[in-house]
């Protein structure tokens, strides 16, 4: 937790301005002894930036979520906003009280006990005693970790002291709170109440910056989205635009690697645990019917065909399948959603196969197909079950003599 002052926008909380990170790596342990001695003179590690020329502004009253894969950096972005790791260059300003929730207990010292901690850690944030004081039954009645508050935090399970973390950070109610994927841990009672205090310290006006692999968290809780793709920005703006996008490029990434995999198989198929929703209903796979060879490649006017296998988990009054064809760069090419006929029983767990077809009559390029399974009352009224952006991808191959403009046909005519 820390304060700190930028001298700009008394509006803008957080600065990041052109920040780079690098590590330095080393082949073998005794060539970080060797570089110490040679000093700059010889070199004996090879750099690696994790970040690389980041700008960024959270705005007072914000929510803004940092998404990407595994390595991407945005671990890194966020401690180097929360103060406990040093840029290599750049700029960073940070106003108000921030509290921040990196890996796990880092705000704590394991030998001191949970009560200590939570006075230590909010005097850090800047309060008194006797206000730390009125809110520490708050704190413990949020951790409900019992007794162990007068225990050592060395002893308590890594989900005591992450309740404990989430507890401190949100019940001082900080001006800016950082999260470093706090909320995947837990059990699902406990997750449900994390999501519930963040709702309400962001309806509160908490500025907020998220970093998250959970997509729907994602969309809910935060007004923009940053992507952050080997340690640059890749894309920002609307999270629901945002998410879909990293969403796309992980399946495409996911594909290659299928096609690789399945080298002489006919089908492609993605696979239930990819896309976000409920748990109420799942779409467990989608498969191409005849693709040629190993990739999803057709000619301008083959039958493209899709087995689409859901399965519910409660009972659902008018479940639906949406198919959405995208180009590459979001923009619907067409689609629409299919009752899915009546369970056989109030509630059926039986798994359902959907055909889907439709002519191939695309111009050559890339399209993803982007599935949702659906509580669908009539066109507009609707609830996600489960959504899979970029389910499926495929080509059109290109064609001679083609005079198609744009995405498809539109029977446009010319008379002269
Ligand atoms: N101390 C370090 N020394 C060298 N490399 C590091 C160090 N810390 C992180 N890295 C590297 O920097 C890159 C970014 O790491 P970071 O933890 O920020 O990624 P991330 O996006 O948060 O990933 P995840 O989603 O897995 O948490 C990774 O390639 C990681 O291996």
């Amino acid at each position: 937790m820390l304060t700190s002052m930028g001298e700009t926008d008394p509006e803008i909380l957080i600065n990041v301005d052109n920040v780079s990170k690098c590590y330095h790596l080393y082949h073998r342990p005794q060539d970080r002894l060797w570089q110490s001695f040679f000093r700059g003179r010889k070199k004996f590690h090879r750099e690696f930036w994790a970040l690389l020329n980041i700008s960024l502004q959270v705005r007072r009253h914000e929510a803004v979520a940092i998404i990407g894969r595994n390595g991407a950096g945005k671990s890194t972005l966020l401690q180097i906003i929360a103060g406990t790791l040093a840029p290599t260059s750049g700029k960073i300003a940070v106003q108000g009280r921030v509290a921040a929730l990196l890996q796990l207990g880092s705000g704590f010292n394991p030998e001191f006990t949970g009560r200590e901690n939570v006075f230590l850690n909010g005097a850090i944030l800047g309060f008194s005693r006797a206000e730390i004081s009125c809110r520490f039954e708050a704190i413990t009645a949020f951790a409900e970790i019992g007794n162990f508050i007068d225990q050592p935090v060395k002893t308590y399970s890594s989900g005591m002291i992450m309740r404990l973390a989430f507890a401190v950070s949100t019940c001082l109610e900080p001006e800016v709170l950082i999260i470093d994927e706090a909320l995947a841990v837990g059990d699902a009672a406990f997750q449900f109440k994390c999501r519930d205090r963040l709702q309400g310290l962001i309806t509160q006006g908490t500025t907020l910056l998220l970093v998250s692999h959970d997509m729907s968290a994602v969309k809910s809780f935060c007004h923009r989205a940053v992507y952050i793709e080997d340690g640059q920005k890749k894309a920002e703006g609307e999270p629901e635009h945002i998410s879909e996008r990293y969403f796309m490029d992980v399946r495409a990434r996911q594909m290659s690697r299928v096609q690789q995999e399945k080298k002489g198989r006919d089908t492609i198929v993605c696979e239930k645990s990819h896309g976000y929703g409920t748990s109420e209903g799942e779409i467990e796979s989608a498969v191409f019917v005849a693709t040629r060879g190993s990739a999803a490649l057709f000619n301008y006017g083959d039958t493209i065909e899709l087995k689409v296998t859901c399965q519910f988990a409660s009972h659902i009054e008018f479940p639906c399948l949406s198919v959405v064809l995208q180009a590459t760069n979001l923009v619907g090419i067409g689609g629409r959603w299919f009752r899915i006929n009546p369970l056989s029983s109030e509630f059926d767990a039986a798994a359902i196969t959907l055909k889907i077809k439709f002519p191939a009559k695309f111009n050559d390029g890339k399209y993803f197909i982007t599935l949702r399974l659906e509580d669908r009352k009539d066109q507009k009224q609707y609830f996600i079950l489960h959504k899979i952006p970029g389910a499926l991808t495929f080509d059109i191959l290109p064609r001679t003599n083609n005079d198609l403009l744009g995405f498809n046909d539109i029977k446009l005519t010319c008379e002269q």
